[in-house]
């Protein structure tokens, strides 16, 4: 496992700035949306099924009347995060600030769900550590780089294996198996349907959600 976190690579760098605290709580936006708050964290190699998965959750908490938005790291690298590639520091400041918009939907009493391929353990430990302990919800989307391989739904692996896409993770860039996720989906095994009921299922749990 490498050392490297999102944390170490942005440094705080304002100084004179001071917090305001806004008037209405979180507490009050999730009563009002009659429903509490979460991040789902989704992790995964490309071709694991995140964004299928991520997009299926959405229409179904949608239909549960739960609010819920999807930052799916293809899209959010077109507008946010589009100064960012694929080496490692850029990786690790993607997570970090992936990790802090979400903070702000939790905050806002929204369901986010985050689906990146987040390769780095301590990356994913320190977008962990923004958030209270029950609302960070690490979903490890498991597929053999086999299969992703053989899905391929956008030609990548075809063209990191031909070496004209560098640093691509599982070929040439590494991906850290999480160690303890909250819900492991293994994509080869289950159905979208069955996927999405294990995630219902699980925030079923928490009594506020689904
Ligand atoms: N070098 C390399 N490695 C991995 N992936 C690559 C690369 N270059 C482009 N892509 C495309 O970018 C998507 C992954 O973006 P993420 O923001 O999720 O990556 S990361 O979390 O910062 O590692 C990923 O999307 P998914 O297939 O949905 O995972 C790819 O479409
Ligand atoms: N059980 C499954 N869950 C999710 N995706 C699956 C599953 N079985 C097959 N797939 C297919 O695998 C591909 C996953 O692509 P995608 O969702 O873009 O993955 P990622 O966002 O991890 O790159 C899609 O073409 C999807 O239809």
């Amino acid at each position: 496992m490498k050392t490297s976190s999102a944390r170490e690579t942005k440094p705080h760098k304002s100084s004179n700035i001071t917090w305001s605290n806004s008037i209405v709580t979180r507490e009050e936006r999730c009563a009002l949306n009659k429903h509490g708050s979460c991040a789902l964290w989704l992790t995964g190699l490309s071709g694991s099924g995140k964004s299928t998965i991520a997009f299926a959750i959405e229409k179904e908490l949608y239909r549960h009347h739960i609010n819920s938005y999807v930052l799916d790291g293809d899209n959010i690298r077109h507008g946010l995060n589009r100064d960012l590639a694929f080496t490692e520091e850029d990786r690790a400041e993607n997570i970090r600030r992936i990790g802090e918009v979400s903070k702000l939907f939790v905050d806002a009493g929204m369901v986010v769900i985050a689906a990146f391929i987040s390769p780095n353990e301590g990356d994913r430990a320190t977008v962990k550590e923004l958030f209270l302990p029950h609302d960070f919800i690490e979903i490890y989307i498991k597929c053999s780089l086999e299969e992703c391989e053989r899905r391929d739904p956008k030609g990548l692996y075809r063209q990191a294996r031909n070496g004209s896409i560098p640093n691509f993770t599982g070929i040439s860039a590494p991906y850290d198996v999480p160690v303890n996720p909250a819900i492991t989906i293994d994509t080869e095994q289950l159905s979208v349907e069955q996927a999405v009921q294990l995630v219902l299922d699980y925030l079923k749990l928490r009594h506020d959600i689904a």
